[in-house]
């Protein structure tokens, strides 16, 4: 039998990470080294050999997290959300000084919300009109959130690539706010809410007919074969992995020619 990867958790603590750790602690081929909260030393990660970090913590957090894990070799599933291109462009300048360390950023870890993207970005050349709402619980700190957000770039880079003009919208005056986040063109609404987990609809329009796909995520469990596949993965993926599809459909990256030779990479996405 191989030796289980052996895996911390940061946020462990938090309604994300406690599911996490105990899902590691019941994986067969997973050892959780571990559970670390807002406290806690990183150093512990060294400490205890750990291969995998999980960062479910907090958009204030993350990167601090990942500037320690990515100097010292180990590899990141993170679900922590609130990236913007900044973030990403010092992510890329650490990896690209540790080219054999990978980090995996997944917006969402339920494989229907990864269905839902994909749904959604080949859906988008066909119709006019899209709009993205997203709905979470009121605990959320980042809105919209990092799956509406990415579902909409998705969306944007679709229409890009049909050749699709801007939305129609003769909205001439609002209240701030009134017509939602523009994300690379595509309106997006959050909405906050007790009773809610996480949930998503993309709408789509044209001339006498509308798309809705949607999709809920009723409890936090939902995530977790997608954590575990993500932890399963990330050792043989070096660089940058932004999305799970990646790992889902095993696709292969298509990586800038300079970046081909396994340094810091970006999957499709980036
Ligand atoms: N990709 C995905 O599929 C999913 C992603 N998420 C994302 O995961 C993140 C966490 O969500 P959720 O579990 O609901 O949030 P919680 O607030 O329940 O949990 C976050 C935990 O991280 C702790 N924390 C904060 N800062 C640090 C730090 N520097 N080091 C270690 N731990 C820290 C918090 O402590 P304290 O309470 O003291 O602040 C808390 O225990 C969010 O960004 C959320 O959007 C959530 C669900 C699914
Ligand atoms: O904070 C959450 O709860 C979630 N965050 C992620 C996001 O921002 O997309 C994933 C999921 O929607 C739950």
């Amino acid at each position: 039998m191989t030796n289980p990867i052996r895996v911390a958790v940061l946020g462990a603590q938090g309604r994300m990470g406690s599911e996490a750790a105990q899902a590691v602690r019941d994986a067969e081929d997973m050892e959780l080294t571990a559970a670390l909260d807002r406290e806690d030393s990183l150093d512990t990660l060294t400490a205890t050999d750990t291969e995998v970090a999980v960062d479910l913590t907090h958009p204030d957090a993350v990167l601090g997290n990942l500037e320690f894990c990515v100097r010292h070799g180990v590899h990141a599933v993170v679900g922590t959300t609130g990236w913007t291109e900044e973030r990403f462009g010092k992510l890329r300048g650490w990896l690209a000084e540790k080219p054999a360390t990978g980090v995996l950023i997944a917006p969402n870890f339920g494989i229907g919300a990864v269905l839902t993207m994909r749904f959604a970005r080949e859906a988008a050349r066909f119709f006019e009109s899209v709009e993205v709402v997203e709905l979470h619980h009121p605990r959320k700190a980042d809105a919209p959130s990092g799956t509406a957000a990415r579902t909409a770039q998705l969306i944007a880079e679709a229409r890009r690539e049909a050749g699709l003009a801007a939305q129609p919208d003769a909205t001439s005056t609002q209240l701030d706010g009134a017509r939602g986040a523009d994300v690379d063109g595509v309106p997006v609404h959050a909405v906050r809410m007790r009773g809610l987990v996480a949930h998503q609809e993309v709408l789509f329009g044209d001339e006498g007919e509308t798309l809705t796909i949607r999709h809920d995520s009723m409890n936090r469990g939902s995530f977790m074969p997608g954590v575990l596949l993500g932890v399963r993965r990330i050792g043989t993926a070096p660089g940058l992995t932004v999305g799970l599809e990646h790992f889902l459909f095993n696709e292969e990256p298509s990586r800038p020619a300079a970046e081909s030779d396994g340094a810091a990479g970006t999957r499709r996405g980036g």
